[in-house]
């Protein structure tokens, strides 16, 4: 078994897959962090007994600095961080101390669609705008830069038919809880490795 941490910014969806699919025997989540005290991710950690930690580049009132939470996540024993809607850039230092043990879900297939502004609804807005007939998920490591690193698994998804921004996201959010509990147990699995600069997932 695994300790993990969930970073989230919002509804938390996501957040739930993993916590509801993947076994108690897999995984065990020491923390859910966020960057906002009121969102439904952190009701549905409390509800659960999920430890909820607040965290900004400083600490201040709720909030823990960055610098803190390293020795919280550390002191729990990560060995997975899962950044699972987090809206917020993860800092370098944070990166070179969980090197290759944070990964994020992008709600498109990169590298398209992605970087400094592209989250939430903005990807599937981009996405419509361009009429591509295709759209999915993508599963990758997290590295300095922003949805640049290797990626892990991504899934695709018709929408020649869609008609708004919104049915895309509604169909691309299917196949994100669909693929990222089933990467996260393949972590704790052990079953996912990096080998001559390629991500190996073994079945
Ligand atoms: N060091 C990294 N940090 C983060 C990564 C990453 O790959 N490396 N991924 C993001 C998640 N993400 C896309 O998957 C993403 C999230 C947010 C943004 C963005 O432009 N954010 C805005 C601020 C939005 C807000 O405060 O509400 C911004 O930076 O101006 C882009 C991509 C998580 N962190
Ligand atoms: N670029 C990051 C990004 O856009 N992440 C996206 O935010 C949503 C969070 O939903 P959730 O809070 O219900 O899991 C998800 O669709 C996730 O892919």
């Amino acid at each position: 078994m695994i300790n993990i941490a969930v970073f989230v910014s919002g509804r938390g969806s996501n957040f739930r897959a993993i916590s509801e699919k993947v076994s108690a025997d897999k995984i065990k989540i020491v923390a859910l962090v966020s960057n906002r005290i009121d969102c439904p991710a952190v009701e549905y950690a409390k509800m659960n007994d999920i430890p909820v930690y607040f965290a900004a580049e400083e600490a201040k009132g709720e909030f823990i600095s960055y610098d803190d939470l390293i020795e919280v996540l550390k002191s729990r024993g990560v060995e997975l961080i899962v950044l699972a809607g987090f809206l917020k850039k993860i800092p370098d230092r944070f990166v070179d101390t969980f090197e290759n043990m944070i990964i994020n879900i992008h709600p498109a297939l990169l590298p398209a669609f992605g970087g400094k502004g592209m989250y939430g609804l903005n990807v599937h807005k981009a996405v419509f705008e361009s009429s591509a007939k295709v759209s999915g998920a993508t599963i990758h490591f997290v590295d300095k830069i922003y949805d640049n690193g290797k990626i892990i698994m991504q899934k695709c998804v018709d929408i020649s038919d869609v008609k708004s921004p919104e049915e895309i996201a509604e169909r691309v959010l299917k196949i994100e809880h669909e693929i990222l509990p089933y990467v996260v147990e393949k972590f704790a699995e052990g079953k996912i490795s990096i080998q001559n600069n390629r991500v190996i997932i073994t079945e």
